[in-house]
């Protein structure tokens, strides 16, 4: 066989020609706005690759017996494939067969070889083929195509409000600040902006910490348990202190041994928080919600003061919401065993086949070097969001717990089981696979490959961390493929999620589906999310601020249903008023004087005799 050349603009590895067709496809498949495409010489593709043309006699026909190669045009806004050559490609596709995933918007350009026969036979018979909206533009036997349009750039991060920038300037010139703000005032997104920045600034010497594993998973995909262990002012925090939080929302769930249970105290009651900490930086745009009706009804619940047209408006929310996806809100109760049971019994309806993925957890070390003690690094691991066992059939309910493609899906993103293949086949079918982030995982072919073989303590590969339990996931496993509410499809294939150290030392690591049920979930594991359909149930709230986390959820009125709505149950703690009235108080009085100020000066320097 010939050899043939494939020139990849955007792929794993760069902009790259590979002269084999495997490395080729794994440079791009699965990889959200790759861009590649096949030659006969080298000199073609490299003309395509540096956008110096050739001329047109040059390029000769990629023809053979078993590949085809396909164009395919996808809408970034629409998800509606559209023909940009007259001569469409003939494939038929098997009728009644198991849909095939749908193209990502943003992916607009997207050309690849592939072997007539991907189509690979699933177990029971039936087959994976790709219906519109992928629809193939153009075949080998037809005139190529003028060049491609440029590939489109990165989708942009957020961007950084101006009060977001104003903080960020503050630690940038060494300030220690505790910044806080309503829920979905982008205090997350800050918090990764900062430790972004400061990462840059000093390496490893940045310790990012959080007091519950969903909030996190949010600043950066670890937790550390001991939220006391940073002693505010004295070791540990050598350089600058970063808090944020908002302490109007749920309290870390209070600590407790056998004997004694620890009430929960807030961190501004610490004797040294006035030492490393002015008066908080207030973020005030609310970004998660768009409707002021909204906000301002979440404004009121925030501070327990509730007017009567805030109550009305609450009590409207009791209606059923229909999807026509069939993807129903999550339900957010107070209660871990609610949350259990109303998982269950939809998981129970379901009729397929179960697979159970059991997380593969491992031990690393504290920030001292010493090891970690089994009992510790199982009850560290126990505070992460992801869980140690999940069971899925096809048509169960989950979450996503990570950020993935670029902010295609985030960590809160809801969607169904569809299928259950191995990342072999999703390769085969081009699906998108959950990025793999620990080195040992993956064979550059995309299967898994065994990672912690018993007693392996290679600390370079490892990061010297030691096996729990389970010691592998293998390349003939199955994993669950979901589709999202936005139609993004997605091989949910095990992540890492760790839980560190002071000093960014792993202490425990679970790698496990970055996936929950998701047809009910607690509200202290929702905090920190953004849901766009949510069903609250109120009526067995118990805590302050609880009401306020789980309504603030919810991106708008429509996708939100409120059950048991109780005025008298949304509260928020005195201490917390009091303290905030503390600052707010001199804060407005030093505004005044400023304005004061400030009229005093305009009228001393201007004529404004007439
Ligand atoms: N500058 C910004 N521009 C646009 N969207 C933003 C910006 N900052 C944050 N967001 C979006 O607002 C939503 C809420 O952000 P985030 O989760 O950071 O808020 P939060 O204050 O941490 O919320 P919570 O207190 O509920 O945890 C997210 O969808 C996020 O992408």
């Amino acid at each position: 066989m010939p050899v043939r050349y494939y020139a990849v603009r955007i792929g794993r590895e760069g902009p790259k020609i590979y002269s084999n067709y495997h490395d080729f496809q794994m440079a791009i498949c699965g990889l959200s706005g790759s861009s590649g495409k096949g030659f006969d010489t080298y000199r073609e593709a490299e003309a395509w690759l540096t956008g110096v043309p050739m001329p047109a006699a040059s390029v000769t026909n990629v023809t053979s017996q078993t590949t085809t190669t396909m164009v395919w045009e996808v809408s970034s806004d629409s998800h509606q494939g559209s023909t940009l050559a007259s001569t469409s490609t003939t494939i038929s596709y098997q009728t009644g067969a198991r849909p095939y995933p749908e193209p990502q918007p943003g992916r607009r350009w997207f050309e690849y070889e592939s072997p007539l026969n991907t189509r690979h036979a699933r177990p029971n018979g039936d087959r994976l083929t790709p219906p519109p909206p992928y629809i193939p533009l153009a075949r080998y036997n037809m005139p190529r195509e003028p060049e491609l349009p440029p590939p489109l750039p990165p989708q942009p991060a957020v961007e950084l409000s101006e009060e977001q920038k104003q903080v960020l300037r503050l630690v940038q010139n060494g300030k220690n600040i505790f910044f806080t703000g309503p829920a979905g005032t982008g205090k997350s997104v800050l918090l990764r902006a900062i430790i972004d920045m400061l990462r840059v600034k000093f390496g490893g010497e940045v310790a990012i910490t959080a007091p519950t594993g969903i909030a996190g998973v949010n600043i950066g995909g670890s937790t550390i348990y001991s939220w006391a262990g940073i002693r505010l002012g004295k070791e540990g925090v050598q350089q600058l202190l970063v808090v944020s939080g908002d302490f109007f929302q749920l309290p870390p769930v209070p600590d407790q041994d056998s004997t004694t249970i620890i009430p929960s105290t807030f961190a501004f009651d610490a004797l040294s928080w006035s030492r490393c900490i002015d008066e908080p930086v207030s973020l005030t745009k609310v970004f998660r919600q768009k409707d002021n009706k909204f906000v301002d009804m979440l404004s009121a619940t925030r501070s327990g003061k509730l007017l009567d047209w805030h109550i009305r408006e609450f009590m409207k929310l009791k209606r059923v919401v229909d999807y026509s996806d069939g993807i129903s809100p999550t339900q957010l109760f107070p209660l871990k065993s609610q949350v259990e049971s109303c998982n269950k019994t939809h998981l129970d309806v379901l009729s397929g086949e179960q697979v159970t993925y059991s997380a593969m957890d491992s031990r690393g070390f504290d920030m001292h070097e010493n090891r970690i003690p089994i009992v510790v690094a199982e009850q560290l691991l126990d505070r992460l969001v992801v869980p140690k066992v999940i069971s899925l059939k096809i048509g169960a309910q989950v979450m996503l717990l990570r950020n993935l493609l670029q902010g295609k899906l985030v960590n809160g993103s809801l969607g169904k089981v569809i299928d259950f293949m191995t990342t072999h086949e999703a390769t085969q079918c081009f699906i998108e696979i959950a990025n793999l982030d620990t080195p040992a995982q993956r064979a550059p072919n995309g299967d898994f490959l065994p990672t912690l073989p018993p007693g392996v303590d290679d600390e370079d590969k490892y990061k010297g961390l030691l096996a729990l339990d389970r010691q592998e996931f293998t390349k003939h496993e199955r994993f669950p493929l979901v589709r999202f509410t936005n139609d993004v499809h997605l091989l949910c294939a095990p992540l890492s999620f760790t839980v560190e150290g002071l000093k960014g030392n792993v202490e425990a690591q679970r790698i496990q589906v970055p996936l929950v049920l998701a047809w009910a979930m607690s509200i202290h594991k929702a905090q920190g999310q953004t849901m766009t359909r949510v069903k609250v149930d109120l009526q067995r709230i118990f805590e302050k601020g609880q009401a306020y986390v789980a309504l603030s959820r919810a991106t708008s009125l429509e996708g939100l249903e409120v059950i048991g709505f109780d005025p008298s149950r949304v509260l928020a703690h005195p201490r917390v008023i009091d303290w905030q009235a503390s600052w707010q108080a001199q804060r407005d009085q030093e505004e005044e004087m400023d304005m004061d100020w400030a009229i005093e000066q305009y009228y001393s320097s201007t004529d404004i005799s007439v």
